[in-house]
């Protein structure tokens, strides 16, 4: 082979590399079509075609190299593959497809535990069915369907059964769940709060054990789960349990850590959806009684004047604080920022968090997306200085000054997490600290300090006596220290 020849095969192989880089689906398919042995070529970087879709979260190109039958395990000169690079770069849909796999292949890939990217609270097992919320005969016939599963909720703690014989949950609770039969006279209380959650997801449809009649279609639809909170006394409520070790737990931060991920996910939605109903018995905007609507997502007011009646108000549906949390790295790269709340058990330290704020009067230098205003306005109708939402970018910012004195630059998005105590999405983040100096805020923060690597990685590992601790694998506050653990610094 010449040395002209080489050139031009090379020169072939960076345009591959640069159309997948560039998201250009067409061009790839053309190249790969004229040269499939393109697929799985490195350029100069070392990094293949499916590396650099993935890390500028070029989905339809990663899906097409995949259908291709592209190398998914290749690594670059930091062994990463495809999956830890997308991970890094926070594009879930496409890590998300690259772990997609069967257990066999899983193995293989570095760092591809599944449940590791997802975090605890976040795993939508039921399909919600939203569009079925406003079908009052959908609803009440599922009500008393005998397929329909029942999950009873006293002071926003669901009841659940414990395989410990002290009743104290070990890691092992359940969701004690009911039939109609059971629960037919709670649901005629006036104070009853009835939640339509979702549907099972059907796996394998053909192992399906319902006692349903098929619908007119002759398909069998899959059980509808609800959610029931009450004001019968919770021991009244117990004695409708067959099963053993049944209780309602009494500490929410401690004891709704203990489920499956499965059941986690559905506890996450009915419990936030329940504690805004708890919290919005009357209407926000003129103190009128409401109406339960839309099975149990909507709450309408009962005053026919009332201002919330007209048009669409978020008053009316349940509400989500958002909430930053992130992993602040120092300049260096390798130590990170942790603080410990007053609160917090002796020697634990986490990341720093905090609620986004609505309305921010920094001056922006990006651009916003405003309402069409009339022309003749002043130029500071079109250059606002009227509130709009904090950015996560500009929360994390303010928020790790505030707490810690220490100012951020770049701020980079991980994965986020539903937290329902009661209903925030923590918003997880890394950022990197463009100061160093800690001064802390007393009244939020007991003691900030910077912690080197190994500290870290003894702490999260159970090393041998560990300077700290962290919390526990279900906060995204764990998962945003052990993300950081395991990436490479040089991406
Ligand atoms: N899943 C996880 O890993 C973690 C979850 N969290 C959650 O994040 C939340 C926020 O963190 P903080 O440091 O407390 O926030 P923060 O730093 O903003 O301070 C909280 C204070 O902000 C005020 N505040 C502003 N907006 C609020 C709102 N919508 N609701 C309640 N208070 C509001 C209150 O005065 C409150 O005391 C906490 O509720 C906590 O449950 C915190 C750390 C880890
Ligand atoms: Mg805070
Ligand atoms: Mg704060
Ligand atoms: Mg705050
Ligand atoms: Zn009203």
């Amino acid at each position: 082979m010449t040395s002209l020849q080489l050139s031009a095969e090379e020169e072939m192989v960076e345009r591959f590399l640069d159309a997948a880089a560039r998201g250009d689906l067409p061009q790839v398919s053309t190249l790969l079509s004229q040269v499939p042995s393109l697929l799985n070529q490195m350029g100069y970087s070392g990094w293949t075609a499916l590396m650099l879709a993935a890390r500028n979260g070029h989905y339809d190109v990663v899906k097409t190299l995949v259908s291709h039958g592209c190398d998914k395990f290749s690594v670059n000169s930091s062994s990463q593959t495809a999956f830890d690079i997308a991970k890094f770069w926070g594009h879930r849909h496409i890590s998300n497809l690259l772990g997609r796999t069967d257990d066999g292949c899983q193995r293989i890939l570095p760092g591809s535990d599944l449940s590791q990217q997802e975090n605890y609270f976040s795993r939508e097992t039921l399909d919600r069915l939203s569009g079925k919320r406003t079908d009052k005969v959908w609803l009440e016939a599922k009500q008393s369907d005998p397929d329909t599963v029942y999950l009873l909720f006293s002071n926003l703690s669901p009841m659940v059964s414990s395989s410990q014989e002290d009743g104290s949950t070990g890691g092992d609770t359940k969701l004690c769940r009911f039939r109609y039969d059971a629960v037919k006279d709670l649901l005629q209380k006036p104070a009853t709060v009835l939640v339509f959650l979702g549907v099972e997801r059907r796996k394998n449809p053909s192992s399906t054990t319902s006692s349903s009649p098929p619908t007119e279609e002759g398909v069998q639809e899959p059980p509808a789960w609800f959610a029931i909170s009450t004001d019968e006394d919770a021991a009244e409520l117990l004695k409708r349990c067959r099963e053993k070790n049944c209780s309602f737990p009494k500490t929410p931060n401690r004891d709704l850590l203990k489920f499956n991920e499965d059941e986690a996910g559905v506890v996450a939605q009915a419990r936030s959806v329940l504690a805004w109903h708890s919290r919005y018995s009357f209407c926000p905007t003129c103190g009128s009684s409401t109406k339960l609507e839309e099975g149990g997502y909507k709450r309408s007011c009962l005053n026919a004047d009332c201002r919330s009646l007209q048009g669409v108000h978020n008053t009316c549906y349940p509400r989500v604080d958002p909430v930053v949390i992130m992993l602040v790295i120092h300049p260096d790269g390798n130590q990170c920022l942790l603080g410990r709340k007053k609160m917090f058990p002796a020697g634990m330290f986490s990341c720093l968090a905090g609620f986004i704020e609505p309305g921010n009067t920094h001056t922006r230098t990006h651009t916003h997306t405003l309402c069409v205003v009339n022309v003749t306005h002043s130029r500071d109708l079109l250059c606002p200085r009227v509130p709009a939402g904090e950015t996560v970018e500009e929360a994390v910012r303010r928020e790790v000054e505030e707490e810690s004195g220490v100012k951020v630059g770049p701020v980079q998005y991980v994965s986020c997490q539903p937290w329902p105590m009661p209903s925030n999405l923590m918003i997880g983040c890394l950022a990197v600290a463009i100061s160093t100096d800690i001064r802390v805020d007393e009244n939020e923060i007991e003691e900030a300090r910077w912690f080197p690597r190994q500290q870290v990685i003894d702490s999260l590992f159970r090393g041998a006596r560990p300077a700290f601790t962290i919390p526990p694998r279900q906060t995204i506050a764990h998962q945003l220290i052990r993300h950081w653990i395991g990436m490479n610094s040089n991406l």
